[in-house]
């Protein structure tokens, strides 16, 4: 489970408030513990039913709440009615669940419940109040023609933050995706009007990868092999209805915890590790696609490419490290200025540009204003404040690829350190 920092949130934006209410100081120590290294949430205590009313009624910023079924002054599960009263997401602690209670408890709209077990349950837990958190950026699209078996899901994914977008059969749900690129996951029914789940994933995946969107298919348990038919069809995991709240949850969040991995991964292959901005890789991949549709739809496109002049003195004079600052500071200028545009580290102090939409003029009236804007501003080091400056060579469609832009450029950029250097050629 990945933490949460405060750069996952909007600036601006404070993290809302999480309670803990346990009167066992030995489980309170160990929650503790285990938020204080996962959380970023402000985090209350109370050993109480009093002690939790107190805080609730002191703040109305409740993301969450960790609640223990059986408190000393609430025996029987008082303060959780109390919590989902308030509309504050609940997970129950219990020592011990009996079926009973669980489908009582499910049935109230609890999160979920976890019983106090060892190290591990306490972990799953407090992890489960970040998934929550994180849950809020998803978007799940349920596929599905029986409008109680929807609701049902639909409230279910609801009561875990998911955000959730509903449709009666595959053709519906094939154009909500297709217009909605914001859904991470879809949920499908096999037999349904118009278009049937295979039929919609198998259009699907002329559009997707299987990392873009994860795809559970929802099988009856009459039908053996139809989940079997649903992987091999494209689908990522299946479910049988009708399924338990836990088994439900399981395999969404085990959908989702593999999304968030792989997404990640692809993230750190397409980063540059120093700078933080794209690297080469992604560069390429990119603007492969952006020249093809400047091409086919006959408008400009300039490439450019710029180095930063004499980087080889400001190793050699104030160290690697302080070379790395100027590269990060360079990188974040160009970002700051540039990033609607494709940018890119793409090798040693070199970084690429590519501006769809943009003739080579206009381009490098952007860039020269970057230019000047470098050769004013002084890079905080421990040497001290460092000043430096660019040189950029661009090149513009029409050109047969990008690799030929890429030359063109390089040309350029010959050009402009011949001129001196701090200059933009075209
Ligand atoms: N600090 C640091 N230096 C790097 C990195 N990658 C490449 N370099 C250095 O960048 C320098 C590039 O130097 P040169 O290609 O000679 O170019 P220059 O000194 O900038 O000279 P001109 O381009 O002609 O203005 C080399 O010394 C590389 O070792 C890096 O990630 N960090």
């Amino acid at each position: 489970m990945l933490r949460l920092s405060k750069t996952d949130v909007a600036p601006g934006l404070c993290m809302p408030s999480v309670l803990i209410v346990e009167d066992s100081l030995v489980v309170t120590k160990i929650l503790r513990h285990i938020a204080s290294q996962v959380l970023t949430f402000d985090v209350f205590y109370a050993d109480s039913a009093e002690a939790a009313r107190k805080q609730v009624e002191s703040r109305d910023d409740w993301f969450a709440a960790i609640v223990d079924l059986n408190l000393p002054d609430a025996p029987n599960g008082e303060m959780v009615d109390y919590m989902l009263q308030q509309k504050i997401p609940t997970i129950v602690l219990t020592g011990r669940m009996f079926d009973e209670n669980r489908d009582a408890l499910l049935r109230q709209g609890i999160v979920d419940y976890v019983q106090k077990e060892g190290l591990y349950s306490y972990q799953y837990c407090v992890n489960l109040v970040n998934r929550l958190y994180r849950n809020r950026d998803i978007k799940v699209l349920v596929a599905e023609d029986s409008s109680v078996t929807r609701s049902f899901i639909t409230e279910l994914l609801r009561r875990h933050q998911f955000q959730v977008v509903e449709a009666a059969d595959g053709q519906k749900a094939l154009k909500a995706i297709l217009a909605d690129p914001e859904i991470d996951i879809l949920l499908t029914d096999y037999n349904m009007p118009v278009m049937n789940g295979f039929e919609l994933i198998h259009a699907l995946r002329h559009q997707h990868e299987k990392v873009d969107l994860v795809v559970i298919g929802l099988s009856s348990a009459e039908d053996k092999y139809l989940s079997a038919k649903f992987i091999k069809n494209g689908a990522n995991d299946f479910l049988y209805k009708p399924f338990s709240h836990e088994e439900f949850f399981c395999r969404i969040m085990h959908a989702v915890d593999g999304m968030e991995r792989k997404k990640e991964l692809l993230s750190m292959a397409y980063r540059d590790t120093l700078t933080g901005i794209h690297n080469r890789r992604y560069f390429v991949q990119q603007s492969r696609k952006m020249i093809a549709q400047a091409q086919s739809g006959n408008t400009p496109l300039t490439f450019a490419i710029m180095d930063i002049d004499f980087f080889k003195s400001i190793n050699d004079s104030y160290g690697h490290d302080v070379g790395d600052l100027v590269l990060i500071a360079f990188a974040k200028i160009l970002q700051e200025s540039l990033g609607r545009f494709l940018i890119a580290r793409t090798g040693g102090e070199e970084f690429c540009v590519l501006f769809p939409g943009l003739a080579a003029e206009k381009a490098a009236r952007l860039l020269d204003a970057v230019r000047k804007q470098v050769e004013e501003s002084f890079v905080e080091t421990p040497e001290g404040e460092i000043s430096f400056t660019f040189s950029s060579g661009l090149s513009q469609l029409p050109a047969d690829n990008l690799e030929v832009l890429m030359k063109e450029a390089d040309i350029q950029l010959y050009n402009a350190k011949d001129n001196g250097r701090n200059c933009v050629c075209f």
